[in-house]
């Protein structure tokens, strides 16, 4: 395992994803989709978890992380070099954009000196627990249990020791040398070989003509490009499916047991990365998510999950892998995940004002995606007033959040300004301009406490909680209101912790507060960007500027965020990358360089 979270490197092939340690280690790598099964479980146990680690191996001296490493211009393909007592070398790896199976491509290219290099791969299938049988055939290595083979690929010879695959070899500057691993189903041919560095070409054109869409020219392209680049390498290109993130059970507490599985594809994450490609241009990744929200929700909305596998599978039922250890040690690991069975009222808002900026953005007229939202509405107009779980999925008790019923409200709201905005005379609109009312009111009588004045997490509560800065920014209530501008204050002074940064909700250290979970957590990445949109609306615009650049320091050198961030132990936590982190960070650099804050 490479050290922090942090110090990962995200590839991917837009139908899984590996994470690449600054130790030259891939430590992560489901195959054949971000959901199946990995082949490298090292991230969440140790070396025994499977790994394929490239780095320099010089008798006498420790290996050392990469000296640098960067992503070569606007792609996702790793570029890491070592600089060492015998000369400097770069290992180039990445995962072509998938045209057949899953593919690791790494190159190994001598730039000063004579540098002894080793490839050590470890492959250990079914998340680190099945050893399987390696043999060689035609040059290639192969590796074969149950429904997984693979095969690897290397311009130098290999060796088996200890149930590792070695090759080792000494590269001189201007030398290079090729190794590609490809995952295959185990009863088919093994797959064809490929020309590594034709590879490189196409998969180095793929990211530069994707990038050229970008119709955002502000003062924070880079960070805005980065982020767009890994949120579309959690599309799951064949459906149009967006996984939150590449990873499970990387830990929100440090060795505690908030880890959770995030390769699926949650309606709320997924919408909103939609109204971020949106927004800078990205309407083919528009149009494929809404085809797949379409096909995944289809049949009865009392059946509406709030989230689906990436192809839009129901059955995410969790359990816990006991072999792996967990990232230092944070256990349960978890698959699967039993938020799928919650009810989650903020989900329809989410879905709705989604499809209602596609449809304000010109996206071509669907007469399904606009029947679905009439029957979301039907679903909402006898649950909106039942308690939920909530946008953070808790696990205690369900309530009366806030954040739900104003989502709640976002969603009849939008359909009653699309019915309107069509001059239609359907019947029921002045039965949804009453419920949007009647919503309105009651989040207004039952969610606000005038004495402190703010909003509340649920009713009758006196917990405050980040989602309730999305008020104004949904249009539930103007900028300027005072209730908005108490809240905003009020979550400032009580959930923000060191930086700036605000927590989504207080925990309460051991004991199993709010959400049923024992622990805390980090500062929550979305919350922190979302008081920065806030501040900027309630013209507060330099201290937003202020916080934004805060917020984008956190970033790995990569320009990658998890969920959270530690503040205690200055670390990122939580699931990495996340999607529900970068989008957030997308809006507000919109947002900032709308209102002029360049700094
Ligand atoms: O913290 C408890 C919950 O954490 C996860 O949910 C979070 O991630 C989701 C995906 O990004 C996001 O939609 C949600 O708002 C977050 O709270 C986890 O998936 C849940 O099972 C868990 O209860």
């Amino acid at each position: 395992m490479a050290g922090r979270i942090e110090d990962y490197a995200l590839i991917g092939d837009m139908q899984t994803a590996a994470l690449v340690g600054r130790d030259g280690s891939v430590d992560w790598f489901c195959a054949p989709r971000f959901d199946s099964p990995a082949v490298f479980a090292g991230l969440l146990g140790t070396d025994e978890h499977g790994f394929w680690r490239i780095a320099p191996k010089i008798p006498g001296v420790p290996t050392e992380p990469a000296t640098r490493r960067r992503y070569r211009g606007d792609s996702l393909i790793l570029e890491q070099e070592w600089d060492t007592p015998l000369g400097s070398v770069r290992v180039t790896d990445f995962m072509p954009p998938r045209t057949g199976v899953p593919r690791i491509v790494r190159v190994v290219e001598g730039l000063s000196g004579r540098v002894p290099m080793l490839s050590a791969l470890r492959m250990r299938f079914s998340y680190g627990r099945v050893i399987p049988w390696v043999h060689s055939r035609e040059g290639r290595t192969g590796a074969v249990a149950g429904p997984d083979s693979v095969w690897l690929d290397s311009d130098a010879a290999t060796h088996g020791h200890h149930k590792t695959t070695f090759s080792d070899c000494t590269v001189s500057a201007g030398e290079r040398l090729t190794l590609v691993l490809s995952w295959q189903a185990s009863h088919l041919d093994p797959p064809a070989r490929i020309d590594a560095m034709e590879s490189l070409r196409t998969t180095e054109a793929f990211w530069e003509d994707w990038v050229a869409q970008c119709t955002y020219r502000g003062p924070w392209r880079d960070a805005v490009v980065r982020s767009l680049i890994t949120l579309k390498a959690l599309t799951y290109e064949p459906t149009g499916g967006i996984v939150a993130a590449p990873t499970t059970s990387l830990p929100e507490d440090i060795g505690g047991v908030r880890n959770w599985d995030y390769r699926y594809t949650w309606l709320r994450d997924a919408a909103i990365t939609l109204s971020s490609l949106l927004r800078t241009g990205y309407r083919d990744e528009a149009e494929a998510w809404r085809a797949w929200l379409l096909r995944a929700v289809a049949g009865d909305p009392e059946n509406l999950q709030i989230m689906y596998g990436v192809a839009g599978e129901r059955e995410l039922g969790e359990a816990e892998l006991s072999w792996l250890p967990g990232f230092e040690n944070s256990s349960p690991v978890r698959v699967g995940n039993g938020a799928v069975d919650q009810l989650q009222l903020d989900v329809y808002g989410e879905v709705i004002e989604a499809l209602h900026l596609g449809h304000m953005s010109g996206l071509a007229r669907n007469d399904y995606a606009q029947l679905l939202q009439l029957k979301l509405i039907e679903y909402l107009e006898k649950h909106w007033n039942e308690p939920d779980e909530g946008i953070w999925e808790v696990r205690g008790p369900r309530r009366h959040f806030v954040h739900s019923k104003v989502m709640a409200w976002v969603a009849v709201d939008r359909t009653v300004r699309l019915i309107e905005s069509q001059g239609s005379t359907e019947a029921k609109l002045t039965r949804w301009r009453q419920l949007r009312d009647d919503i309105h009111r009651d989040v207004c009588e039952k969610g606000y406490d005038p004495e402190r004045n703010t909003f509340t997490q649920s009713y009758g509560s006196q917990e405050l909680d980040a989602s309730l800065l999305l008020i104004p920014q949904v249009g539930f209530l103007p900028p300027d209101d005072k209730r908005v501008i108490g809240t905003i204050e009020a979550i400032q002074r009580e959930l923000t912790v060191e930086g700036g940064f605000l927590l989504r909700y207080p925990t309460v250290g051991e004991d199993s507060g709010l959400d049923g979970l024992p622990g805390d957590e980090g500062a929550f990445l979305a919350c922190s960007f979302w008081l920065a949109d806030d501040l900027a609306m309630i013209g507060r615009v330099e201290e937003a500027r202020q916080l934004f650049e805060r917020l984008l320091a956190l970033r790995n050198d990569l320009g990658l965020l998890a969920e959270e961030w530690d503040p205690r132990l200055q670390r990122q936590v939580g699931n990495f990358p996340q999607a529900f982190s970068h989008v957030p960070l997308i809006d507000t650099a919109l947002r900032l360089t709308a209102c002029g804050a360049y700094g």
